[in-house]
């Protein structure tokens, strides 16, 4: 297939034109939402994390801070001009400086380091060192000079005088200790007090660390520019080779889906962020109110699939611009060795779906140095994605043509199926009246008798509300009304699901059961524990065609649709798939049984597991065209205070788009609230709130209780297991197994990826892990193995590094294969001990973090999922001075100091508020060189948070 078009590059966005009608432009809905700091949420730029609930980040800022915060910023700007000798003034030394910067590496820790700087007058006339200061100070270093030279006592430096000035470093902790050195003079004239005075400031950059931060610093200096190059404007597309065109599915498509293309105008109006301008043109207007209209009245079956077909539009245009972000410039390709016909292409990140590149996806590339009009551009079909790289399938054309070292551009695509999928949802759930499904009332409802129960899990038979739920799922009272499970962490809601499904499939001859969740990884688990009592051929894990077998759990594998001799997962009969009592599959993938033809109503019982990390048309794929509206039972169990939906859209999320079905009956359902009169319950024919924690030791809980949950969460966990580390030696006092170790460490980027990490983080944690390998087993320790602890970072880089520690450091070799990974591939698991690096290390970032929705800062739900999956140990890396910043942090720090849970970098050493503002306060950096100039880039990191 060849196709004629241009593509324009404008400075903002991209344009394609296809013989002179605009096609495709990326408009960035984030840039006016960023730039006017009313940023609703934000979208996870960073390779670990990817959720996007609102961010909460509000700095805390006391009177003073803001005083301080005032003169920072207006000591702002003109680095070169404070960093310069003047004034016949030259400061040198030892360690030298390079533009104002004396960087040096502490390598022993509590030895005393001294750095030197030596003043030199080398102008005609005397001139008076007055003062000299580090701003910010911290009790990391001392500042040492013979005539303890100030103000009061000021030194005369005649012609050719020097003086020496000396900073003593005592560290105790691995870290980066920076600090800026502000020295003042002021030149003898006649009349006395005539003279302006002026200064001159040098960074400090202490670095104390060890062996192995060596090892894991950044490999190659941070540069994230790529060698981007303007296409020529016309192209032609040589199409490539799928992976599926050897391959047939037995399941026929029996259902068309339309494009759902979103219309030309709406990328135009997102750019004046959906609001009336006096710029915005007058084709836009006329569309204007109608997309207002939608957006402002109340969600509700009339507008239903209208609104959603607009936020999904609004959601594929920020996709669009997303995703070209991962676009590659000169890169080179191999060819496969199993498979000469295929070509593999390094994708760092991609087995963080950043980019998401699934099998049977297609991406772009054309030759680096293709100079031709039109230029060519060669489809690659996905057949398989390994840990950094992707194997695709080109036009034999290319493969001709390819030698070794040939440079290629690549450009990545945004897979449409899942978007279609919802759209066509949304608007089957209009077409099958399932109005009293989504919008419940009581007046369809009717009372029905609980059945007596015998439950597989006797665990359930001491919880009168796990119980209570299974009970009404099996009458069906709530019908048609959705039946909601909904609780903190670890009170036992997969496990209530998994029971009600046996127990539905027991009683139930005819039963058909739908099992599923946004993600695999939840609907393997649900496999996994449904397997236990349930007929083993009666179960069917279906996969997604797109899914990498090696990803599935081993004994999944012999129940699901996987063919061997393919290894791949094909899609079976229509006859074979209504054959099986339970089904679990994703609700993405639950799309296919629809096209599939499988029957409205085939299916008695839904349940959506986890169902508050999915929107709202992506949990209806799952229901929409299967849920009989009148005799099915639709059953969703979540917690929306843990991770939401994944959004890119800023517009998308701020007219509601990250809200979950769960949340929404939830919230805005009279069905679901606590009754006024009868003692605030919830009425337990609609909805159980599950409020026993089986997990963790009541400190670990304390503040997430307290945050999230109004202090209703209560501590069942087994008393050995969760108090199976209080008593150990390395906990900084027995008896509360919560630790908080203070790192004053260095947020660091390397070569071209844009993920953070912190070494220093991670000589605290190898410390941790060295430690408790060592006592396991011992003084009543439990013995630990590799299953029984967790490592939850926010950022890639982080993971990966955190990875290659493990796999370098002697004995902790034995425990390569603890999991490491983001919060969100954390939710809904649950670890013996669980460390947390919180990697965040400098202010600068901390916007950069909101706006991205990355991180920790400013995001309760990722703090929540985070701080509850340990059952007896927790232990929290992190920056105490940075974190302290957010107020939920603030809480746990304190909590911990409060608890003696603290250790580590006694930030208290940091300065005080008032005396650093005070001292501020008396800089005289005003003279006519340095008039109001940016300290800012130059004081400690603390101090350039607030801007
Ligand atoms: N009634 C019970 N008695 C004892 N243990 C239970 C009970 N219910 C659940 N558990 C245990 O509690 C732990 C958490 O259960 P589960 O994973 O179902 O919780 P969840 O609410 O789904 O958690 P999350 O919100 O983190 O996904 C599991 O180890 C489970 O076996």
């Amino acid at each position: 297939m060849f196709q004629e078009s241009q593509i324009i590059t404008r400075q903002d966005f991209f344009s394609v034109e296809t013989k002179g009608e605009m096609r495709v432009y990326y408009c960035d809905q984030w840039k006016s939402f960023v730039q006017q700091n009313t940023s609703p949420s934000a979208p996870d730029s960073d390779p670990a994390s990817s959720s996007s609930p609102r961010p909460t980040f509000k700095p805390i800022l006391t009177p003073k801070k803001k005083l301080a915060t005032e003169i920072l910023n207006k000591l702002r700007s003109k680095r070169a001009e404070l960093i310069k000798d003047k004034g016949g003034i030259e400061i040198s030394s030892d360690p030298k400086a390079t533009k104002g910067n004396v960087s040096f590496t502490i390598e022993e820790l509590g030895k005393l380091f001294v750095v030197k700087f030596h003043i030199v007058n080398q102008s005609e006339g005397c001139i008076y060192f007055t003062y000299y200061t580090a701003l910010h100070k911290m009790r990391c270093f001392t500042l040492v000079d013979k005539r303890r030279v100030n103000r009061v006592s000021p030194l005369l430096l005649c012609p050719g005088e020097d003086y020496d000035v000396e900073v003593h470093y005592n560290v105790n902790h691995p870290g980066h200790f920076p600090a800026t050195m502000y020295f003042e003079f002021c030149p003898e004239v006649d009349p006395p007090g005539t003279a302006k005075p002026f200064c001159i400031v040098r960074e400090l950059e202490a670095v104390v660390r060890t062996g192995l931060a060596e090892t894991l610093g950044p490999e190659s200096p941070y540069n994230p520019k790529q060698n981007r190059r303007l296409r020529p404007k016309s192209k032609v597309v040589e199409e490539g080779v799928p992976p599926e065109s050897s391959i047939t599915h037995d399941l026929k498509n029996m259902m068309k889906m339309n494009q759902y293309r979103y219309p030309a105008y709406l990328k135009e109006l997102a750019k004046y962020k959906l609001e009336d301008s006096e710029h915005l043109p007058a084709s836009l207007k006329q569309h204007l109110p109608r997309v207002r209209r939608l957006l402002d009245t109340q969600l509700c079956m009339k507008n239903y699939s209208e609104r959603f077909h607009l936020l999904l539009h609004l959601e594929e245009i920020q996709m669009e611009v997303d995703i070209k972000k991962y676009d590659l410039y000169g890169k080179t390709m191999t060819l496969d060795k199993t498979n000469k016909k295929l070509l593999i292409l390094k994708v760092p990140g991609v087995a963080e779906n950043r980019p998401s590149v699934l099998r049977g996806d297609k991406l772009n590339v054309c030759l680096s140095d293709d100079r031709n009009q039109p230029i060519t551009v060669y489809e690659g079909y996905v057949h398989r994605v390994e840990l950094d790289k992707v194997i695709l399938g080109f036009s034999r054309k290319l493969l001709q043509k390819f030698v070794n070292n040939m440079k290629f551009d690549v450009e990545f695509n945004i897979n449409r199926f899942p978007l279609r999928l919802q759209h066509r949802a949304v608007e089957l759930a209009v077409q099958h009246a399932l109005g009293n499904v989504l919008f419940p009332s009581d007046k369809d409802t009717g009372h029905s008798e609980l059945p007596h129960l015998s439950m597989f899990n006797k665990d359930l038979e001491n919880n009168p509300e796990q119980k209570a739920a299974v009970q009404h799922i099996l009458s069906g009272s709530s019908r048609p009304a959705p039946y909601l499970i909904f609780g903190p962490p670890g009170t036992g809601k997969t496990v209530t699901v998994v029971e009600a499904i046996k127990q539905v499939d027991k009683s139930k001859a005819q039963s058909h059961i739908l099992a599923c969740a946004p993600s695999n990884s939840a609907c393997d688990l649900l496999c996994e524990r449904l397997l236990g009592h349930v007929d083993a051929h009666r179960i069917y894990r279906l996969c997604a065609p797109s899914r990498d077998p090696r990803t599935v759990p081993q004994k999944l594998l012999k129940h699901s649709n996987w063919n061997e001799a393919q290894d791949s997962f094909l899609l079976p009969s229509k006859e074979t798939l209504i054959g099986y009592s339970i089904i679990v599959v994703t609700l993405v993938t639950a799309g296919r049984l629809v096209s599939g033809g499988v029957a409205m109503g085939h299916f008695t019982h839904i349940f959506i597991d986890e169902a508050g990390q999915a929107v709202e048309p992506e949990c209806i794929i799952g229901i929409a065209g299967l849920l009989d509206p009148l005799k099915g039972q639709l059953v969703l169990a979540g917690d929306p205070q843990q991770l939401g939906p994944v959004l890119r859209s800023p517009l998308a999320q701020l007219h509601g788009l990250g809200q979950s079905l769960l949340e929404r009956l939830m919230k805005r359902n009279a069905l679901y609230q606590k009754s006024q009169d009868d003692n605030s319950k919830y009425d337990s024919r609609f909805v159980t709130k599950l409020l026993r924690n089986y997990r963790s030791h009541p400190a670990i809980l304390k503040i997430p209780n307290e945050l999230f949950y109004e202090n209703e969460l209560q501590v069942f966990a087994n008393q050995m297991e969760r108090e199976a580390f209080c008593q150990w030696e390395h906990l900084p006092r027995k008896g509360f197994p919560v630790v908080f170790h203070g790192v004053m460490g260095k947020d660091e980027r390397e070569a071209n990826s844009p993920s953070f990490f912190n070494v220093t983080e991670i000589e605290v944690i190898v410390n941790y892990l060295n430690n408790l390998m060592q006592t396991q087993g011992k003084k009543g320790l439990p013995k630990l193995g590799p299953n029984d602890i967790g490592i939850i970072a926010p950022y890639r880089k982080q993971v990966e590094k955190i990875r290659k520690a493990l796999n370098t450091v002697g004995e902790l070799k034995k425990w390569k294969d603890i999991k490491v990974g983001s919060v969100e591939e954390f939710q809904g698991q649950e670890r013996k001990v669980i460390i947390v690096s919180t990697v965040r290390s400098s202010v600068n970032y901390v916007k950069m973090d909101q706006d991205f929705n990355i991180g920790f800062l400013s995001n309760e739900k990722r703090f929540n999922v985070a701080m509850t999956r340990a059952k007896g140990l927790l232990i929290v890396v992190g920056n105490p001075v940075i974190l302290s910043k957010d107020p939920t942090w603030q809480k746990f720090i304190q909590y911990c100091e409060q608890e003696q849970g603290y250790t580590g970098f006694d930030y208290k050493d940091a300065e005080g508020e008032e005396d650093v503002v005070s001292r501020l306060a008396s800089l005289k950096i005003s003279s006519d060189d340095t008039d109001e100039s940016p300290l800012q880039q130059h004081v400690h990191p603390e101090w350039r948070a607030e801007q």
